[in-house]
């Protein structure tokens, strides 16, 4: 029979702890006391007796009593016992131990008391009651630490309870955020597929054009052949000695003078009178004309000079030997067609070193690199001086080096790298030139200046070696003129030996007399069968300079009757 009891609340003394479970359901099976898991509250009491589990007091309960605690499904942290052998209740799932009653000893001899004695059986009873209660007591403590070890439980398993939904929440979250990157990197794998696709084609596309392009190079560089080949031929065509005459204006302080009358027939043709006075009449002298490769009127700017010139220094670059000399007397306009007058006219010298490194960003970009070296010199009475170490009490020699042909020894050669560095070299050596002499406007026109800029172009196996030379002569006046007897000799030696070599050359005799002079020997590659000469012939618009300019034209028409055929300095690597 099921008997269902409410357990009563003994002691109020205690709050009620909220943690422990509010009902107890007890099954008593031996004695067929079975309450039903209905919310039971269990108190604590202070005293064993008030603990009873509905009708049947704890004391009787034994090994196969069951309590159902049907809110406490966590067990608390006791020392497993072993539950077939003892005593348990049973929290949620889990079953626990709970101590065995107390059992009368066994061993313990009780003498027998009659029937009739009431008094000894009552106190027997008494004792056994004490027993009891005592027993009831100890139960009531061990439920009580029990029913607090179950109260912490239930704290941490609720601690433990939040712990997890937090941790569920936060796995939740995870798993939205991975299903969302997920998604993300669904999408990146696409985008990098679709991206290495391009990248596939646009590889194929890359090698199509690599392959056209190298197609190109060849083809600008059998063009750049040819270009060069063809640009020889014409300059050979054109003469590889070649004469332009410049006639320079009266200048603004010279207005007294009397002028030359100088006739431009054509761009390449000029005549020549003097007018002379008989009897206090007018008459003309001779007439005499020249022609030239190009003639230039006194309007003629120094850009349109250097016009002409720069298909020379083209051929420089093409590996040619380049000579550009400035012949003339004092005064003609060497030095100002040469190097310029000021900074608003630069001569051929400064338009050349701009057109060179232009030429060479034009050439790099074809492939071919460029290295530009210069050196300046001047020959004063048939001895050397470096224009770059005025100080230096070395010799300077001219002698002949096996593959570099002509060189001066101990003479400063300078690698050059952009054309500002040039034209700074350019300025130091004028400025030494003027002040190593003591007047430097006679001693200018006493001494030959040579400025040489040496040009190497590599592509892959290819050396192209060209250099130009930039002379300044000195004045060409003759001896009866000039007082300095001896400088004069010099000159004339050298500008002699000058026109005898071109005239060797000219009659292709099998010596030609290089040694002559200083400045033919320094200038024998220059002048040899496999360079290009231009002489600039310089003449002043004077009466007075009549003779001298007659002189210098017919030196000049000599020089232009020469013929040389040239020939590439080309130089081919094998790897
Ligand atoms: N084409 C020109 N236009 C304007 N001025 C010129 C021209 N040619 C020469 N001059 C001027 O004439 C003067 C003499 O020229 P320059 O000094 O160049 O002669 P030169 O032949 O070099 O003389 P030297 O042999 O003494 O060096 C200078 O003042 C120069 O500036």
């Amino acid at each position: 029979m099921m008997d269902r009891t409410r357990i009563p609340l003994s002691s109020r003394k205690q709050p009620l702890n909220p943690r422990v479970p509010h009902s107890v359901s007890v099954t008593r099976s031996n004695n067929n006391i079975v309450h039903p898991p209905a919310r039971r509250i269990v108190r604590r009491s202070n005293s064993c007796s008030d603990l009873n589990f509905g009708a049947t007091p704890v004391s009787r309960l034994n090994a196969q009593s069951t309590i159902n605690l049907t809110t406490i499904n966590k067990r608390p942290a006791f020392a497993k016992p072993n539950l077939k052998t003892v005593p348990s209740v049973k929290l949620g799932s889990k079953r626990v131990a709970v101590d065995p009653p107390a059992q009368a000893p066994t061993n313990t001899k009780v003498a027998k008391i009659p029937p009739y004695d009431y008094k000894a059986r009552f106190n027997a009873l008494l004792e056994k009651h004490k027993i009891l209660q005592q027993t009831l007591l100890d139960k009531d403590a061990a439920l009580s630490s029990t029913t607090d070890q179950l109260g912490d439980a239930l704290n941490e398993f609720a601690l433990l309870k939040k712990k997890s939904a937090n941790l569920e929440d936060d796995l939740n979250r995870a798993i939205q955020a991975g299903a969302v990157n997920e998604a993300r990197i669904r999408e990146l794998e696409n985008t990098q597929s679709l991206l290495r696709q391009d990248l596939l084609k646009l590889q194929d596309t890359n090698y199509a054009q690599q392959q056209l392009l190298e197609l190109y190079e060849g083809r600008i560089q059998e063009h750049e052949h040819v270009r060069r080949i063809m640009h020889n031929q014409i300059q050979d065509l054109k003469g590889t000695i070649r004469v332009f005459c410049r006639v320079r204006p009266a200048l603004f302080s010279e207005d007294s003078k009397q002028l030359c009358n100088i006739g431009f027939i054509d761009e390449d043709m000029l005549e020549i009178k003097k007018t002379n006075e008989l009897n206090g009449s007018r008459i003309n002298d001779a007439c005499l004309q020249f022609v030239f490769d190009k003639v230039f009127q006194p309007e003629a700017s120094q850009v349109d000079v250097f016009h002409e010139l720069s298909q020379l220094i083209q051929s420089a670059m093409d590996g040619y030997h380049v000579c550009v000399f400035a012949y003339g007397q004092t005064g003609s306009g060497k030095t100002y067609t040469m190097q310029g007058g000021d900074g608003s006219s630069p001569g051929m010298i400064p338009q050349t070193v701009d057109f060179i490194f232009n030429l060479i960003a034009k050439y790099e970009k074809i492939g071919w690199r460029y290295t530009v070296e210069a050196s300046f010199l001047e020959i004063y009475n048939e001895s050397i001086r470096d224009l770059l170490k005025l100080q230096s009490k070395e010799h300077l020699d001219i002698c002949f080096n096996e593959g570099k042909g002509i060189t001066v020894r101990n003479l400063t050669i300078n690698p050059v790298h952009s054309p500002q560095e040039l034209h700074t070299l350019i300025s130091r050596a004028i400025q030494n030139r003027a002040v190593a002499s003591t007047n430097y406007n006679e001693h200018s026109s006493r001494s030959h200046v040579v400025t040489k800029i040496s040009l190497t172009g590599v592509h892959l196996n290819t050396v192209h070696n060209g250099s130009l030379s930039l002379v300044d002569l000195a004045g060409s006046e003759s001896a009866k003129t000039s007082e300095r007897i001896t400088e004069t000799k010099n000159i004339n030696k050298s500008l002699t030996a000058l026109g005898s070599v071109m005239s060797a050359l000219q009659n292709k005799e099998n010596h030609v007399p290089y040694r002559n002079s200083k400045l033919t020997y320094l200038l024998q590659s220059s002048l040899g069968g496999n360079s290009k000469t231009l002489m600039f012939v310089n003449i002043a618009p004077f009466q007075e300079c009549y003779g001298e300019s007659v002189n210098a034209l017919r030196f000049a028409s000599k020089v232009k009757e020469v013929k040389l055929m040239s020939k590439k300095n080309k130089t081919v690597i094998r790897n």
